[in-house]
């Protein structure tokens, strides 16, 4: 079943075609991937960066700002050893620079912490400053004391900032011999003056997803686009608890490296600056930092899984519509062999692979056509040999007979149908010398000869008739494929033949052998003698025969010289010959017996001939018998000398007065 369904090219397209497809849908989802990731890396070095960059920028505006107070304090007068109100006012009012970098005010105080002058943007932050006393802050007394520069912690205590939080930088003022005489200071506003405000505004892109906050050393937030979240700890911002915790966790420090802590949903960076003891927090969404990629991700993943989809089912689609020639083709070719559908009927068209392909299929249906068609002629021609053939035909295979004639249904006496397919016995049943016979042929078929003999054969009736047969192996050298035997019918012929054979060695008249055979039987006698033993010849002739044929006609002389043959038959026994030489002579031939008893014969045969008495009309008829007997030894070395002999016997018996026996004697004393 499986073999079957993969074994479907239309199939294998499209799962090749879904394959290339999700291949290159997984190779883009994992270039997404990781460029997502890269991305997300990225994102997560540019904030660490960024915030890196805050910090930094931070610190040298600090730092440019505590060079702009020291270069000033250079040039405080050094012969003012206890600055009054009037030398501080004029020096801090020279200042222009300082009115820049410290907007809000700045201050010059004495020793003992009374702000001599300051210099402010409105007069009542320079008359709420002028007053005041510096001596119990922790930076002025740093500055007193020789600090060169020192930053006070945020500010919240109102004053001359009117609640808005504040920070101070103060540098030491010194005399001619270097000892402090005042301290000049710098009031900034980390909200307005652009220290930190600008880090920490809020984008005007409301998708923003970062914000910065600076907090003081304690976490407290000094810097946050939300004023409301001023003061508070930045412990309270849920997006930065975690982060702050781990910061406390490890004693607040305060390095300018940046670090950058993930915590669930938020991504956090911080940094220091260490020049005023803040820390920045960068605060951003993760999922909007890093969700694009994330987002994009997936998108291409359900994009590729739908371009996959579309793609493989185009694929098949397209497979379906390509293949279409070739699912005709395989219709087609399922009934190549349906002779009810023309040759050119059904057959895709085209000049493609299937078109030919097709052609090809066509070309061989006009061949096999044709060739069922000489087919079909030369069965039409075999099929009239087999009806008509005047000898029996069969083709046997592997012992059975596959192919037979009409005649040979004919002449075994059953119908074609029941020869075919029937074992080759029922040609050659079995009998008297079939073994040897089939022996012989198998032999000879082997070698590659013909077979050939006359053998007799058995009807379905039982009958047997004389055949000749005759067996070809239809290829040489290949016993499997079968032999062609051929089957007449000589029965007539053979009889014929057995008749001319007879006549030549018989008498007709008396059907005697005659003299040529009398002599050969004569001549096998003489030479095979020392097997047989002793053997004898008579010669009879009768006597006064010519009357009986004077007397009573031809006929009547041919009835007494049958009657006579009958007679001398009767004599001898069964392996004896009785030969009629010819007109009135005859002779007898008798193996195994010597001279005295061929006489005794003789002598019996001569009598029965005179005792014999033909009627014949009003007639009697009688003759008798002059017999010369001879035994053939070994004085008589052939056959003329032994007919010599007893022809000489013969004689004898007729000079002596006819009607008696005289035998040949070997000495010369010739007749007795
Ligand atoms: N009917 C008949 N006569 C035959 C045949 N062949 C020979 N003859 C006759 O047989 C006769 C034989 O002659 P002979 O031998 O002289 O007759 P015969 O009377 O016996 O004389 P001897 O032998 O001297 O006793 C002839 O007249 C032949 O014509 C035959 O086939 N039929």
């Amino acid at each position: 079943m499986m073999a079957t369904l993969f074994g479907s090219l239309k199939l294998r397209i499209a799962l090749m075609a879904v394959s290339v497809i999700a291949l290159s849908v997984g190779m883009t989802v994992f270039l997404v991937t990781r460029d997502t990731a890269l991305r997300a890396e990225s994102s997560i070095k540019d904030s660490a960066l960024d915030v890196d960059t805050v910090a930094s920028t931070i610190s040298s505006r600090l730092l440019n700002r505590e060079q702009a107070l020291a270069r000033v304090a250079m040039q405080w007068p050094r012969t003012a050893a206890a600055p009054d109100r009037a030398v501080a006012r004029a020096f801090l009012k020279q200042q222009a620079v300082l009115g820049v970098l410290f907007p809000h005010a700045f201050v010059a105080a004495a020793r003992d912490g009374r702000v001599l002058a300051a210099v402010g943007d409105d007069d009542a932050t320079v008359a709420a400053l002028e007053g005041r006393s510096l001596l119990s802050r922790s930076y002025f007394r740093q500055a007193v004391s020789g600090r060169e520069l020192s930053v006070s912690e945020i500010m919240d205590d109102g004053g001359s900032t009117a609640g808005e939080l504040h920070v101070v930088l103060a540098v030491p003022l010194r005399d001619a011999a270097g000892k402090v005489v005042a301290v000049l200071g710098g009031v900034l506003r980390p909200q307005t003056d652009t220290v930190l405000t600008d880090s920490t505004r809020a984008s005007s892109l409301s998708q923003d997803p970062i914000e910065t906050i600076i907090t003081d050393a304690a976490g407290r937030i000094v810097s946050h686009p939300d004023p409301a979240w001023l003061r508070h700890d930045v412990g309270e911002d849920p997006r930065l608890a975690a982060a702050a915790a781990r910061w406390r966790s490890e004693g607040s420090p305060m390095e300018a490296q940046a670090w950058t802590w993930r915590t669930g949903d938020q991504f956090v960076a911080m940094a220091a600056v260490p020049e005023g003891n803040w820390m920045v927090f960068r605060v951003a969404s993760a999922d909007l930092l890093l969700g694009g990629p994330a987002r994009g991700r997936a998108e291409a993943i359900w994009l590729g899984a739908l371009v996959a989809i579309a793609g493989a089912t185009l694929m098949l689609l397209a497979t379906i519509w390509l293949l279409r020639p070739m699912r005709l083709l395989e219709r087609r070719a399922r009934r190549l062999l349906d002779e009810s559908l023309p040759i050119d009927a059904g057959w895709p068209v085209g000049s493609g692979e299937i078109g030919r392909l097709s052609a090809v299929f066509r070309q061989v249906l006009v061949e096999r056509a044709a060739v069922q068609r000489d087919g079909r002629q030369m069965l039409a021609r075999l099929r009239a040999v087999m009806r008509n053939a005047p000898v029996g035909i069969a083709i046997s295979r592997q012992g059975r007979v596959e192919l037979a004639s009409g005649r040979l249904g004919e002449l075994l006496g059953y119908t074609e149908a029941e020869l075919v397919g029937a074992p080759q016995q029922i040609i050659f049943p079995g009998g008297p010398g079939s073994e040897e016979l089939m022996a012989q042929a198998d032999a000879a078929l082997a070698a590659g000869q013909l077979f050939s003999d006359e053998v007799q054969l058995q009807r379905r009736d039982g009958r047997r008739f004389w055949a000749a047969l005759q067996g070809a192996a239809v290829n040489a050298g290949t016993p499997e494929a079968g032999v062609i035997w051929l089957v007449a019918d000589i029965s007539s012929q053979r009889q014929h033949r057995e008749q001319l054979s007879w006549s030549a060695t018989h008498d007709p008249l008396t059907e005697l052998v005659n003299r040529r055979e009398f002599e050969a039987r004569m001549h096998a006698l003489l030479n095979d003698r020392r097997r047989h033993g002793p053997a004898s010849a008579l010669f009879i002739d009768l006597d006064g025969f010519k009357a009986v044929n004077d007397s009573a006609g031809h006929a009547a002389g041919d009835a007494m010289l049958q009657h006579v043959a009958t007679l001398l038959g009767s004599r001898v026994r069964d392996g004896d010959t009785v030969a009629r030489l010819g007109g009135d002579e005859f002779a007898v031939l008798l193996a195994g017996c010597d001279r005295a008893t061929a006489e005794a014969v003789a002598e019996q045969i001569r009598s029965r001939i005179a005792a014999f008495r033909l009627p014949w009309r009003d007639l009697t008829l009688q003759v008798g018998a002059s017999i010369g007997v001879v035994e053939m030894d070994d004085s008589l070395p052939d056959i003329a000398a032994v007919m010599a002999a007893a022809d000489a016997a013969c004689y004898e018996a007729k000079r002596a007065g006819r009607n008696r026996v005289r035998s040949h004697r070997p000495e010369g004393a010739a007749v007795h």
